[in-house]
């Protein structure tokens, strides 16, 4: 699997502020939309474009679009607060959405939303996702995009476990992964050290 963590001093500062447990509910989404505009824009390097001729004020020169916008997908909750800022960057994008919540005993994901186009035979999707954890919760959605004929799908995630990666890794699916850290390893509950905590909590409060 093709794994790009983003190693910018931008980057790095913003998840700083994410990860400090003093940082309150609006800074942190704050710092989080920051984040989502670079991992998107670094995710989008590679991108295809059509060319067309057009006319400056002054000259004629080439004009540059996006080939194939990728269908954003964002996974909720926590998936939410990138959804607006990938959306601004790649205006020209659809959007679908994912609703999954993880079981705090098995750690499971648990679906209760899907709203996605009906086939994605030809089209990338950029998964949304702060956190990738076990790498459950990004598996089932993958599966989802890929039973939807998806054979071009980016993971953008804030932060992964190296065990969210192995497992995505095994699974075979067609995915890239554009993060702005890989951490140490997941705790006894599942989540990420050091990591940030629970991204939806820290974001809308707890549940
Ligand atoms: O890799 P995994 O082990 O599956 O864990 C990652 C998932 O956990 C978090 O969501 P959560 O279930 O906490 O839901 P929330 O966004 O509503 O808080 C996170 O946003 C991922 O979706
Ligand atoms: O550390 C973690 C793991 C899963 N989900 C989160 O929000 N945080
Ligand atoms: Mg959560």
């Amino acid at each position: 699997m093709d794994v790009l963590a983003v190693d910018h001093p931008l980057v790095k500062a913003r998840l700083t502020v994410m990860r400090d447990a003093r940082t309150d509910n609006a800074t942190f989404r704050a710092a989080l939309h920051e984040l989502t505009v670079m991992l998107v824009y670094e995710a989008m390097r590679t991108a295809p474009v059509r060319t067309e001729r057009l006319h400056t004020p002054v000259a004629r020169t080439e004009g540059y679009w996006l080939a194939n916008p990728p269908l954003l997908v964002p996974v909720l909750r926590a998936g939410l607060g990138m959804a607006d800022q990938a959306h601004k960057l790649i205006p020209d994008a659809q959007m679908g959405f994912v609703g999954l919540a993880r079981d705090e005993e098995t750690l499971k994901p648990t679906p209760y939303m899907e709203s996605l186009p009906e086939t994605l035979a030809g089209r990338p999707v950029f998964v949304l996702d702060p956190m990738l954890a076990t790498g459950g919760s990004m598996e089932y959605t993958i599966r989802l995009l890929t039973g939807r004929g998806a054979t071009d799908v980016t993971a953008i995630c804030a932060l992964a476990a190296p065990e969210g990666i192995e497992h995505l890794e095994k699974s075979g699916l067609p995915v890239r992964l554009v993060t702005a850290s890989i951490d140490e390893r997941l705790n006894d509950s599942g989540f990420i050290v050091p990591g940030l905590g629970d991204a939806g909590d820290r974001q809308y409060g707890a549940v």
